[in-house]
């Protein structure tokens, strides 16, 4: 289990999370939902120790998170990577190794087949050769998907990952995200929206600098704590009902 107790995190002495607890449970996709500029992708970073906490305990399998980072998978935002950066879609996947391996090994036989199935696993592999930046925003998503996958991680998080996709590459993530669950994985998906991919959680944190709302679909997209979170903004009127 990953325990988050009370995370607050400030920018220039500004607070942009402020009393954040929660659980997540082996086996559940968690999503996150909140309005633009809600600290999402804030609350993934401080969790994840990339960026500096002001107060909060991060635990998972009852120790310090920080000392069992070879556990996490994260794949940020797609606007926070430098897709101009020159390398190959199967080196990319291979960085998902390299804490098996180390930085200056080369790959053993065991990574290159693993590298090689997660390309396969997400339509990739055919790809391979190609610059990343050469790709559709989809394929993009894909490949980094399967560098996650390569990790073989405990827990993943994923950063608006159904942003600028393809249906193809929409279905390819459900579907991976499906065989993580049942294997005992445990997920956080920060989505845009409270549309389709929404079916896809089983628990939602409802987000706005404080936790508003935790728990099931029925518990949480309530116009109480939607009015609450995205205050007057029409999306959530438009989508509580579904
Ligand atoms: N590096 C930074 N320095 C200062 N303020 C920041 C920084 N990064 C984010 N913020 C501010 O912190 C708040 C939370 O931002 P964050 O990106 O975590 O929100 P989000 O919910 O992920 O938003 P979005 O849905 O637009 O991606 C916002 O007010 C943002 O302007």
């Amino acid at each position: 289990m990953l325990e988050v107790l009370h995370l607050a995190v400030n920018y220039r002495g500004t607070a942009a999370l402020e009393n954040i607890s929660f659980s997540l449970n082996p086996g559940q996709v968690v999503g996150v939902i909140g309005p633009n500029g809600a600290g999402k992708s804030t609350m993934i970073k401080a969790i994840l120790g990339l960026i500096p906490k002001r107060q909060g305990i991060i635990r998972y399998r009852n120790q310090a998170l920080s000392r069992q980072l070879s556990q996490v998978a994260y794949v940020p935002q797609r606007s926070q990577i430098d897709w101009d950066y020159p390398i190959t879609v199967k080196n990319v996947v291979m960085m998902g190794r390299t804490r098996h391996t180390g930085w200056l090994r080369s790959p053993s036989r065991a990574s290159k087949a693993i590298v090689q199935a997660a390309l396969e696993r997400v339509g990739m592999w055919e790809f391979r050769h190609r610059q990343i930046g050469e790709l559709s925003g989809g394929q993009q998503q894909r490949v980094f998907l399967a560098q996650s996958l390569a990790q073989e991680a405990d827990l993943f998080f994923f950063d608006e990952p159904f942003v600028g996709i393809d249906k193809t590459t929409e279905t390819i993530i459900f579907n991976i995200f499906d065989e993580l669950k049942t294997a005992g994985k445990t997920l956080l998906v920060v989505g845009h929206d409270l549309g389709e991919a929404a079916r896809q959680y089983d628990r939602f944190l409802l987000l706005n600098k404080y936790l508003i709302a935790q728990g099931s679909k029925s518990e949480v997209i309530t116009s109480q704590n939607l009015q609450q979170a995205y205050g007057d903004s029409v999306l959530w009127q438009l989508t509580a009902d579904r």
